[in-house]
């Protein structure tokens, strides 16, 4: 069998890691994991990590990293057989030596997009709560204004996407991933692509993985469902 191939999506809130991630699992058929999905699949399912979970995402915090550990881990555990890229995780670097000890990343994308971009990106952002699913009012607008294309429900807009709120977002995700970075950097295995528009973009990371991922996990698109 040939190698699988592991990687993580990291960037600031609106960098476009969302939109990335969606691109790669399409082009190279890798299994789109995303730690937000987790936390939610959890909660519907009332896990017990789910309801717990569910006590801090109400109050608009981060879920604690021995809760996000018990959740995800597990689940790459039983991906033995999947090439994947995970979006959402580590987001500590309490997380991010968790998973060094469940597996071996071959790669690390990391997004580097100027303050101005993300600011103007985030607040045309609009959000269908129940799926995650993202839109933006330029970019990708939906095809009704102000509705989910699939649900056909109302979306909103997080305040958390607010420029007053922004900038100490920001500020928080430099502060955390610094040490994120450094490790992966120390491992040889971080990339890192600046711009302001993801199209721009793209083109790089294709390449990139054009030469990394063994032809073989190109088989196997899929969105991983609950067990
Ligand atoms: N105008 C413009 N908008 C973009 C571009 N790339 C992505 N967007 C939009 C899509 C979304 O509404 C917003 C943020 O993109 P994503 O949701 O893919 O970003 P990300 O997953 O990093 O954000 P998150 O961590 O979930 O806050 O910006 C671009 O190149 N130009
Ligand atoms: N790696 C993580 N560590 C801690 N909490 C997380 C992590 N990933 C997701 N969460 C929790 O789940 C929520 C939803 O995640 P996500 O879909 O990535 O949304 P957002 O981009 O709004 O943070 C987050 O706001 C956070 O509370």
């Amino acid at each position: 069998m040939a190698k699988l191939f592991r990687a993580v999506i990291m960037g600031p809130p609106g960098s476009g890691k969302g939109t990335i991630s969606e691109r790669i699992a399409q082009s190279f058929g890798l299994a789109r994991l995303s730690s937000g999905d987790f936390v939610r699949e959890n909660i519907a399912a009332n896990t017990d990590a789910g309801v717990l979970a569910k006590t801090y995402i109400e109050r608009g915090l981060l879920v604690p990293d021995h809760v996000m550990t018990r959740l995800l881990l597990p689940r790459l555990e039983e991906m033995t057989r999947h090439s994947w890229l995970m979006d959402g995780f580590p987001r500590t670097l309490a997380q991010a030596k968790a998973l060094n000890s469940t597996c071996d990343l071959d790669l690390v994308i990391s997004l580097n997009i100027p303050y101005e971009t993300l600011k103007e990106r985030l607040s045309d952002r609009w959000i269908h709560p129940a799926s995650g699913r993202v839109y933006n009012m330029g970019f990708n607008p939906p095809h009704v204004q102000g509705r989910d294309d699939i649900s056909g429900e109302p979306l909103i807009q997080h305040d958390d996407d607010k420029p007053e709120a922004l900038v100490a977002r920001l500020r928080h995700y430099k502060d955390v991933a610094k040490p994120i970075i450094d490790l992966y950097k120390s491992k040889g295995i971080l990339h890192t692509f600046s711009g302001t528009e993801t199209d721009r973009i793209w083109p790089y990371i294709n390449s990139l993985l054009s030469t990394k991922i063994p032809s073989t996990s190109q088989t196997d698109t899929q969105r991983i469902p609950m067990p």
